[in-house]
């Protein structure tokens, strides 16, 4: 059976969402604004009330002719006639639930892999639901996150089918273009979206249906103009680039930077010469005004503070709703585990029509294959021309924007075409800023020329890198110094030869090429998930004052379970007290799991974090750490916060830590996650560090497991619901 599943409505009877209204009422109002299908999703357990308030939500769908779909439970769909049923992974079987069902009932199964995609496929599923795009606060549980591009992947490889696809996970008015357009494999696209809160809980879910739907009939304000490369695409380029400057400087662009304050000032001299209008504003409120003007947005995340990301994002979400150009430059994004975390959520959070970075940071934009930065420069390199160029064409074609990887030779692509420009002079890879101010330029430039995005890009280059070498051939330059202003004048000059038609300055000048790729990609994309763990619990001040604590047997049932499986494999554990004297040594129960050869450390301290500077010195670099114990909020907060600021990957255990109030748990790990910190279970992780069930410490593990599985159990029931 077709179904249109372009706006899949997904019930939510819990009260936070439904808020006392009565949940037929809410499904027939979203029906009225343009929901193509729902699926009814109670997790309550009482058949009988499910089985009647699905029969009432039938005949609602019924009267508008709009397909129900059951969740989960095939028997309440066959019960009340349903259209169809909605299957996750731990439901019942396909065939099973094809057996049972009447042979046109509709069945869709959700799926975060390519495999289970695949499978679905292959055993003949109506439509897949295709998640989780993004993390919700409320959802805990969820697996992996896939986002756009993991979303991409799968869509790639079920291209060959006729199967429908609907994306899930925290889609809301503000990001549902976006995912349509950047979920888009070169062969498939998503037939649809399944909205959950944004239309249960909205005050008027008819207004916020009606409105869903007019934005997912319409293409995204920001999207790229196709624009294949021509027989002689390099001078056609070339030919069209004075003629761009010059619009730029009658154009006198806005360009709002959101940038590092090292070279704050540098970079809006350069916007002023080159006939632009800077401003440096970095509160993201201010961006509702300014991007009235029209201009551009750099998000230049060089001095990141706890506050950046959110006022980024404010302000990608004002431009973005104008399809204004936003930029964003990832300085340093391989440096530390808070910048690496930045980048994953403003890439989720927001569009940008161009990524800029030197070849650390774009390697860390694309997300695999990554490698450490020491700073915010970008290192020796690692890749060849012709890696960095596909790495480039590939990273624009996934978001489906432009990107600027500079260096001596500085790659650009918009995913079809890729140019490499050999200007520029040594000098101003001695002169700090003058990456950042490309990014500033390209907003200039982007904002004066939207139809082709790469000329525009490639127009700021060319104009910034000719300066850079008149200036460096004046003879009073002896270096970075004198380099400085001698650029700003020959960006001036420029500018005004533009503003007179003049292009004598530009003729003969441009090395530039077109660089022909094979269709090879860079490096296959994972799916985005969590590597395999190499490393090392921490026990933080398990002891006999905390005994207390909200659930505290449950906590040492993890505690003790993790210890045993660090045993045996032999993984190095480190454990703390706080202030013993007073608040008593590590619990007795878990005596006989803190005296093996892997235990590292069992200090005393006064000090809240585990980040003593004893516990410091043993820590070697770039470690995965796992931590249980006590208080969330509190001595577990401040030593996550701690390894992750010394670029450390933190993984919480959700059934491993407490406090004395459980409210301060929820509390303490939302705001861990948002750090960077990685929220899961003791079970997950501890298959995650196996990855396998060849792995020689599998049976042992999964013994350990075996044996603690009440426990286990009992631990979630109390901890699991943050
Ligand atoms: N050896 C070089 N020869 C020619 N041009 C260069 C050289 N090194 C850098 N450039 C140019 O300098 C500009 C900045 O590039 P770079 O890769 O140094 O940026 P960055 O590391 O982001 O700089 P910053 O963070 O200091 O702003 C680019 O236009 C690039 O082409
Ligand atoms: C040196 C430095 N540190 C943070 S940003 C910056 C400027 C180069 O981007």
């Amino acid at each position: 059976m077709s179904v249109d599943l372009s706006l899949y409505l997904v019930t939510d009877s819990t009260p936070a969402i439904l808020k006392g209204r009565d949940l037929c009422s809410v499904v027939e109002q979203a029906i009225q604004g343009g929901v193509t299908v729902v699926q009814y999703r109670d997790k309550s357990n009482d058949t009988g009330a499910l089985v009647e308030t699905a029969r009432k939500l039938h005949q609602v769908t019924k009267k508008y002719n709009v397909p129900l779909l059951i969740n989960d439970r095939v028997d309440v769909a066959l019960a009340i006639g349903a259209e169809g049923v909605h299957l996750g992974q731990d439901d019942m079987k396909f065939e099973q639930a094809k057996q049972l069902l009447p042979k046109d009932a509709i069945i869709g199964i959700s799926t975060s892999t390519v495999e289970e995609a695949k499978k679905a496929v292959a055993d003949g599923a109506d439509y897949l639901g295709i998640g989780t795009m993004f993390a919700t606060p409320t959802k805990t549980n969820t697996k992996s996150v896939i986002g756009t591009a993991g979303t991409q992947i799968i869509l790639d490889a079920i291209k060959d089918s006729s199967v429908g696809t609907v994306s899930i996970g925290g889609i809301n008015h503000s990001n549902v273009q976006r995912v349509i357009y950047q979920s888009k494999s070169s062969q498939k696209s998503l037939d649809g979206v399944a909205i959950v809160s944004a239309i249960v809980a909205a005050d008027d879910p008819k207004a916020s249906a009606q409105k869903f739907a007019e934005l997912i009939n319409n293409a995204p304000r920001f999207a790229l103009a196709s624009n294949p490369s021509r027989a002689n695409e390099t001078e056609a380029l070339i030919s069209d680039v004075p003629q761009v400057i010059r619009k730029m400087v009658e154009v006198h662009p806005l360009v709002h930077n959101m940038i590092n304050f090292v070279v704050s000032n540098f970079v809006a001299n350069v916007a002023l010469s080159i006939g632009a209008s800077p401003i440096m504003s970095p509160y993201g409120d201010e961006a509702t005004d300014l991007c009235k003007f029209d201009g551009a947005l750099l998000i230049n995340m060089g001095t990141l503070t706890s506050e950046s990301v959110s006022n980024y994002l404010k302000a990608i979400k004002a431009y973005n709703e104008r399809g204004n150009p936003v930029i964003y430059d990832p300085v340093g994004a391989a440096a530390t585990q808070i910048r690496r975390s930045a980048v994953t959520q403003l890439m989720a959070g927001g569009y940008f029509d161009l990524i800029k970075g030197n070849e650390g940071e774009i390697r860390q934009a694309w997300g695999s294959g990554a490698v450490q930065q020491r700073g915010v420069d970008s290192g020796p390199s690692t890749l060849d021309g012709n890696q960095k160029a596909t790495l480039a064409r590939d990273l624009a074609r996934r978001e489906r924007n432009v990107v600027l990887m500079t260096g001596a030779t500085d790659y650009l692509s918009d995913g079809e075409r890729v140019i490499a420009v050999e200007n520029g002079h040594p000098f101003l890879g001695q002169v700090t800023g003058t990456g950042c101010a490309i990014g500033t330029i390209s907003g200039c430039f982007l904002t004066a020329h939207r139809s082709d995005r790469l000329l525009a890009v490639l127009s700021g280059i060319l104009m910034y890198e000719i300066a850079a070498e008149n200036a460096a051939s004046k003879e009073y330059v002896r270096g970075p110094g004198s380099f400085v202003p001698a650029f700003l004048d020959e960006l001036y000059a420029i500018r005004t030869a533009a503003a007179q038609g003049d292009e004598s300055w530009f003729v003969g000048r441009a090395k530039v090429h077109e660089v022909k790729l094979q269709s090879r990609t860079f490096v296959q994309t994972p799916i985005p998930s969590i590597r395999a763990i190499t490393n090392n619990p921490s026990i933080c001040d398990v002891q006999e004052k905390f005994r207390g604590i909200y659930e505290f047997p449950k906590l040492i049932s993890t505690t003790d379970k993790m210890l045993r499986a660090a045993n045996t494999l032999n993984i190095p554990v480190y454990i703390t007290t706080q202030s013993r004297a007073k608040l008593g040594p590590t619990v007795s129960e878990l005596s006989p799991q803190i005296t093996g050869p892997n235990i590292r450390a069992d200090i005393d301290k006064t000090l809240f974090s585990m980040v003593t500077p004893e516990i410091e010195k043993l820590l070697p670099p770039s470690l995965d750490v796992i931590i249980v114990g006590i208080e969330t909020h509190i001595c577990v907060t401040q030593t996550t916060l701690d390894l992750l600021e010394r670029g450390h990957r933190v993984y919480v255990l959700v059934d491993g830590v407490s406090s004395m109030n459980a409210e301060e748990r929820g509390i303490a790990l939302a705001r861990l996650r948002d750090a960077g910190a990685i929220v899961t279970s003791s079970e997950s992780i501890l298959f995650e560090i196996l990855g396998d069930a060849g792995h020689e410490g599998f049976k042992a593990v999964s013994g350990i497991v075996k044996e603690t599985k009440e426990s286990t159990k009992g631990a979630l029931g109390a901890f699991s619901k943050i």
